[in-house]
């Protein structure tokens, strides 16, 4: 048999051919569009849905992964004689063939956005929260372009298993690619010839659409981010813009020179009790470290305090008002309103990857509008940036950065919103050995200023040196909570004693 080639290339020219290529390209997107969106609502109902929803969120996937979708695309064309008001829309073949599609796509993409959303890490969900950012705004901000980026390139391999399908809606005689193949070898029999240069066509489409889908995700990829740290001409010119928040609000009320006060705090992980009715105050412009064997409780205490964790039992109050009751509604206006006043820094840093430095420290203030305007917003981010030295990487991603210069944003991002509190848990402890020292300098800094800090630490020594008080902790309680001028002394008492067993400052009978 011989292929003949002067046919083949003349199917290259030919009118129906081209008309049937934007069919097949008008389809394949706009099926993808539409389920790429109801398959990311899919996916958040199966994630975070009630019960029913997420109940028929499951159902609805697992049906229509399992249905063939030329099996879809034959029934939905037919429906009309069943219900035939659905004849105005699915009398057609290309809306047939679309909402057959889109049905069957929606389930694959919300597969797809579910892994993007679970692989999403925990800690950023908690940052965001930390700055007082509501449900919707950490999905919107934070979660849902994380889940995007890792959801990308299966999303995009979606796309062309579509480009590739539409040809089975040929079966409804749609006139796409292989319809109209089909209608040609039907009339001159070159069936080889024919279907090759179907094949092209296909291949030209996907080819086309690669093309474009790679500039994209380069676009979307902040790790091949090379931004160069900024020399002193340009430091100098951003420091002239730079403007330091002002001073923060008369923290205490009159009278009240409590800022925070913990009041019996209970906590227990199913029956593992870890916080046993914890007692602790501090004064405004008290710095107050947490130290304590692994596992006495000091994280969750600390998590507690801007309601990262709920408690069993007990009540945390704020500058003597309400902020945190223990059978309370999980997100009380009064406890929204509370942790807007408390900066929280993470071991992990939790920074968000895809925002530059100067974003992830502008993006709590830009979310509740404090300041209102975006100028004042970024002069105020710079300062920070300065304030923690690094106004030079303003414009890098955190990926760019060592894990002291990480964390130092951290702090920078916990303070763009002038909080009354800093909460510090274990700041140092995911840092190599010499990258902790830039990190406590800042803390240092912080404690001059006199900002109320409640710092959980392993370090023994900058403990000791930065805080008005050392608190032990160990099997969920309080075991000592004293100066650390009284825990140096080496007549102090039997807890004091245990306290100094623990820092090295005793030895061990
Ligand atoms: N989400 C959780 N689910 C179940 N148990 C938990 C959870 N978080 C903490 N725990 C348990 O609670 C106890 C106290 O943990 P926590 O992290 O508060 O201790 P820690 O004093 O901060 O320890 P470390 O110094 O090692 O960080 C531990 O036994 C831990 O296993």
């Amino acid at each position: 048999m011989i292929f003949d080639w002067t046919y083949f290339f003349s199917l290259f020219s030919m009118r129906s051919f081209w008309q049937a290529c934007v069919t097949v390209v008008e389809l394949s997107v706009l099926s993808w569009l539409i389920s790429l969106v109801l398959g990311f609502v899919l996916a958040n109902s199966r994630q975070s849905g009630p019960w029913w929803l997420r109940a028929l969120s499951k159902v609805y996937i697992w049906l229509f992964r399992s249905v063939p979708l030329l099996v879809l695309v034959v029934f939905i064309y037919n429906l009309p004689q069943m219900l035939p008001s659905t004849g105005v829309v699915l009398g057609n073949a290309f809306f047939a063939g679309l909402v057959a599609t889109v049905t069957a796509e929606t389930a694959y993409m919300a597969e797809i956005h579910r892994g993007g959303l679970i692989s999403v890490d925990k800690g950023q969900h908690e940052a965001g929260r930390a700055l007082g950012i509501r449900f919707l705004g950490v999905q919107r901000l934070i979660v849902i372009p994380q889940a995007f980026r890792i959801a990308l390139p299966s999303l995009i391999n979606e796309f062309i298993t579509i480009v590739k399908q539409t040809s089975l809606i040929s079966v409804i005689s749609l006139p796409e690619l292989l319809m109209t193949g089909q209608r040609l070898y039907a009339e001159n029999f070159l069936v080889m010839e024919t279907l090759a240069a179907v094949a092209v066509y296909y291949v030209l489409i996907v080819s086309g659409f690669t093309l474009l889908f790679q500039l994209f995700e380069r676009k979307m990829d902040v790790q091949a981010s090379r931004t160069e740290t900024l020399d002193e001409v340009a430091l100098a010119g951003l420091r002239q813009v730079a403007h330091p928040i002002p001073a923060r609000r008369q923290a205490a009320r009159p009278g009240e020179p409590v800022a925070l006060k913990l009041t019996n705090i209970h906590k227990s992980y199913g029956r593992h009790q870890v916080l046993k009715g914890v007692n602790l105050a501090l004064a405004p412009g008290e710095v107050v470290s947490i130290i304590g064997p692994s596992g006495s409780g000091k994280t969750t205490l600390i998590r507690s305090v801007n309601g990262l964790e709920s408690v069993d039992q007990g009540e945390i109050v704020l500058f003597g008002e309400d902020f945190i009751s223990a059978g309370n509604p999980r997100v009380s206006s009064a406890m929204q309103k509370g942790i807007r006043r408390i900066g929280m820094v993470f071991q992990g840093f939790n920074l968000f990857p895809h925002y530059t430095l100067l974003e992830n420290v502008m993006l709590a203030p830009r979310y509740h509008h404090q300041p209102p305007d975006r100028a004042r917003n970024r002069a105020q981010a710079l300062h920070l940036l300065d304030k923690v030295g690094l106004l030079a990487h303003a414009g890098k991603y955190p990926h760019q950065l060592s894990g002291g210069q990480q964390q130092r944003v951290a702090i920078a991002r916990a303070l763009a919103l002038s909080p009354d509190i800093m909460l510090f848990d274990e700041p140092t402890s995911a840092l190599d050995p010499e990258l902790v020292g830039e990190v406590l300098k800042v803390i240092q800094n912080l404690a001059n200023e006199g900002m109320t800090m409640l710092i959980v630490t392993h370090e023994m020594e900058f403990a000791m040196a930065i805080s008005h008080r050392v608190v032990f902790m160990e099997q969920g309680n309080i075991l000592a909570d004293a100066t650390p001028q009284a825990i140096s002394r080496p007549s102090s008492g039997q807890s004091l004693s245990r306290v100094r067993q623990f820092i090295g400052l005793e030895g061990i009978n």
